[in-house]
């Protein structure tokens, strides 16, 4: 008998702006961003933005009457005390976010962001009712293409487990699959890679009863989704959506149609 295909997850794309951009850029890139709403919404497609913190109160203003989600880089995971230069998780969510970000590969490496500062962020965020968007990834690129899938899901299963541990089963969340290695590089990770490993990564989060997305990052830009859509429900782009009209690009390859 012909198994009975699962219904797939709605697809979601979405750019962090890191710290690339510097103010009237940064304002600039979300109101040309602000434009692609109705082609994410004819594409059947979420989209979401994450500028850095400085511009998530005018970014919220420009994109206040869109279907566009806005997302923060980061977050702390108290609401409120002594926390100098720390950023509440319920000031975030007053300002209208509605996706954090946490353990990005490059909080990890220059920030010793750990994965106990990841669960622990993930249960402030839930807590004040955003969806935490989990970056996980093996460091580095194994030589031995046998052992490739193996180490990445080896790598990967702690940094999800940690995250997922302090949050209720049913809270929504985004992983966002992103291989160390392939971040600011030239080209993606390979499709069999990224495809097999997000495969296994979603059979380990399967039983889980809260919306669970996986995305994947590093590299990522227009002819990426295609290839990748076996094993991810959208993308994570960095520097390949700086300009918008390749955004614009992705979200048309992500549509249900194609
Ligand atoms: O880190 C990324 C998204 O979070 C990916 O960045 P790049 O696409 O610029 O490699």
């Amino acid at each position: 008998m012909a198994p009975i295909p699962t219904q797939r997850e709605k697809r979601i794309v979405g750019t962090s702006l890191k710290m690339y951009f510097d103010l009237p850029s940064t304002l600039r890139y979300i109101d040309a961003v602000s434009q692609l709403s109705s082609a994410a919404e004819q594409a059947n497609v979420d989209l979401f933005v994450i500028p850095d913190f400085v511009t998530l109160l005018s970014a919220k203003g420009k994109l206040q009457n869109t279907s566009i989600q806005l997302g923060a880089q980061d977050t702390y995971s108290e609401d409120k005390g002594a926390f100098t230069g720390e950023v509440s998780p319920l000031t975030l969510k007053q300002a209208g976010v509605n996706i954090v970000e946490i353990g990005h590969a490059e909080r990890r490496r220059l920030f010793g962001e750990t994965d106990q500062d990841v669960a622990k962020k993930a249960a402030a965020i839930v807590r004040n009712g955003m969806v935490p968007l989990v970056c996980i990834g093996e460091k580095s690129k194994s030589n031995i293409a046998s052992q490739a899938v193996g180490l990445a899901v080896s790598e990967c299963k702690p940094q999800i487990t940690a995250a997922l541990s302090q949050i209720p089963d049913d809270a929504e969340v985004i992983l966002a699959y992103e291989p160390v290695w392939a971040i600011g590089a030239a080209e993606p990770a390979g499709a069999d890679h990224v495809v097999t490993v997000t495969q296994n990564l979603r059979e380990l989060v399967s039983g889980r009863k809260g919306r669970t997305r996986i995305l994947y990052g590093g590299s990522a830009g227009p002819g990426t989704f295609d290839k990748l859509k076996d094993g991810v429900d959208g993308l994570f782009l960095g520097r390949f959506a700086h300009d918008v009209k390749n955004l614009e690009t992705v979200i048309q390859e992500m549509s249900d149609g194609s």
